[in-house]
């Protein structure tokens, strides 16, 4: 048996960048990665899906040049040459990190499936289809997660799609249902409407990003109705029936009165499920909770010392900018001897529809939850001189401030580079501006972020 100081299974976006860090600081390392370097946001996630949103914004663009002056006549979308587009953007990125980690001294990349055997102790299932077992001191588990398949009649029968395999299409579907309405439902949803699909939203609840606030929901609903795209909410899908040669029909319960949907294409996007099972994490004593998440503390580590986990697999909020600092984090404290916590750290996130939806701190709903003392501003992008000149004003700027304290609280951006303006909010709280600065902030004209002026003067004091 191989003994290494420190293994890492998975390269997700802690993995990889942990391994090599660990490795430089003279520990030996082994990388363990069943599949490709890079995970989920380089392969199947972040990466494939922004580079497709950046097709589906131009086709917008040139379907919508009218307004703004220019014809453009006659445009198509070639679904094989964004799908090959996709494909050489991710392969640059996988294949430039999969170079970089396999040139690392003190590094070992191991193609194979990890299962725990015993106390700190793997086997892999390398990709020639060898077993290999290895042990070390020092275990950090990036396994992440994979699309969660709900129980539903008939879908087995189906070619039903996932985030992962709906962009492998060379075809723009005719129709596509999607069963979801949030991030993977609406950015999926919004960018193959635009590409030329029929798109129906089936959401459980009564309303899209569910977790935003009620004017989020309904701004974001008007746009995407805008595009001819129909939103069903309160609505779920009991049934899927396809005969041979013809379109499937999904049976979707409103309110409990029954509707048929025919399609030609299911994307399933309700949420994802940790990676745990094929671990065996009993095996070395490490718990888990009832979804399956491998459980830590504050500093990442389980209940078994020296095993960490770090990303989607532990539960909480999945982004990739949280699995990376998850790796600064834990690096930190094992090398520098810093003592790091996830602990009330800031959780940005933007979703990539189009206008952006940036958000950082609660929101007004979070607000009254926590009955606290706090004011709302809130400007919609069409008082937004930057938004008027390019043609897109749809969505709002809203902050939730403390009255006393005149801090920012939260902040939530629903329009165009919703995301970057969102994050001067996100600098702004991290370095203690308050709102009456920022009213009289000086920002170059005419920026987005100019009207962070206008955001908070639009309050009372
Ligand atoms: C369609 C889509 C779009 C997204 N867009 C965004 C976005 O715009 N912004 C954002 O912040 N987040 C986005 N996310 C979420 C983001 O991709 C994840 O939160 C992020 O990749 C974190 O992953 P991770 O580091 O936990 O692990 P992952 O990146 O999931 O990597 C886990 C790795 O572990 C490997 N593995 C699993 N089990 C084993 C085993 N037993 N042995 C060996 N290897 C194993 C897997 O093959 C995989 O490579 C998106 C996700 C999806 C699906
Ligand atoms: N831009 C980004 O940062 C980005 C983009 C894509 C994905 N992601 C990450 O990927 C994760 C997964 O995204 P997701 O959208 O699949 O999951 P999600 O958990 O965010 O949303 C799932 C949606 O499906 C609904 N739903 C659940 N069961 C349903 C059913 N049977 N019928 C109809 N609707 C149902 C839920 O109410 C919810 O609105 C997210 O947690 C997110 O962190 C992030």
């Amino acid at each position: 048996m191989k003994q290494y100081d420190a293994i890492v299974i998975g390269s997700g976006q802690a993995g990889g960048p942990l391994a090599k860090k660990l490795a430089l600081a003279g520990k030996r390392t082994a990388l363990i990665e069943k599949r490709w370097i890079g995970g989920t946001c380089v392969n199947d996630g972040c990466t494939p899906t922004k580079t497709m949103v950046a097709s589906a914004k131009m086709a917008y663009m040139a379907d919508n040049s009218q307004a703004l002056g220019v014809k453009i006549k006659g445009f198509s979308v070639d679904m094989a040459k964004i799908k090959k587009r996709k494909d050489a953007i991710v392969h640059q990125f996988r294949n430039g990190s999969q170079k970089g980690l396999e040139a690392t001294r003190n590094l070992d990349v191991i193609f194979g499936e990890a299962t725990f055997t015993g106390d700190k102790t793997i086997s892999v299932k390398l990709n020639s289809g060898r077993i290999k077992e290895f042990n070390a001191d020092l275990f950090f588990i990036n396994t992440g997660a994979k699309p969660f398949i709900p129980e539903i009649e008939g879908l087995n029968d189906i070619d039903y799609l996932t985030s992962t395999t709906i962009m492998d299409l060379d075809k723009v579907p005719e129709h596509l249902l999607v069963i979801g309405g949030n991030y993977i439902g609406l950015e999926f949803g919004q960018m193959f409407s635009r590409f030329g699909s029929k798109v129906t939203i089936v959401e459980k609840s009564g309303r899209i990003v569910s977790r935003e606030d009620e004017d989020v929901s309904e701004e974001l609903t008007k746009i995407l109705q805008e595009e001819d795209i129909t939103i069903l909410c309160n609505a779920s899908t009991s049934k899927i029936k396809k005969k041979q040669g013809e379109k499937i029909t999904a049976t979707v319960l409103i309110n409990g009165s029954e509707k048929k949907v025919r399609c030609s294409h299911v994307l399933v996007a309700v949420g994802r499920v940790p990676q745990t099972a094929t671990l065996n994490l009993p095996a070395t004593g490490v718990e888990m909770d009832e979804r399956g998440n491998v459980k830590v503390n504050d500093k990442l580590e389980t209940n078994i010392k020296g095993i960490y986990a770090l990303g989607d697999v532990k539960g909480g909020p999945a982004f990739t900018h949280i699995s990376y600092n998850d790796y600064t984090i834990v690096y930190r404290n094992l090398v520098k001897n810093e003592n790091l916590s996830i602990k009330d750290r800031p959780v940005p996130y933007c979703m990539f529809t189009d206008p952006q939806l940036g958000c950082i701190g609660i929101n007004e709903t979070e607000a009254k939850k926590r009955k606290l003392n706090y004011k709302v501003a809130k400007l919609p992008m069409a008082y937004v001189a930057r938004a008027i000149e390019t043609g897109d004003t749809r969505g709002f700027m809203k902050a939730i401030v403390d009255p006393d304290t005149k801090q920012i609280l939260g902040a939530t951006i629903l329009g165009p580079e919703g995301g970057e303006t969102m994050t001067v909010l996100q600098m702004a709280m991290a370095g203690g501006i308050t709102y009456d600065e920022i009213r009289y902030f000086v920002f170059a004209h005419p920026l987005f972020a100019e009207s962070l002026n206008n955001l908070f003067m639009a309050m009372d004091t």
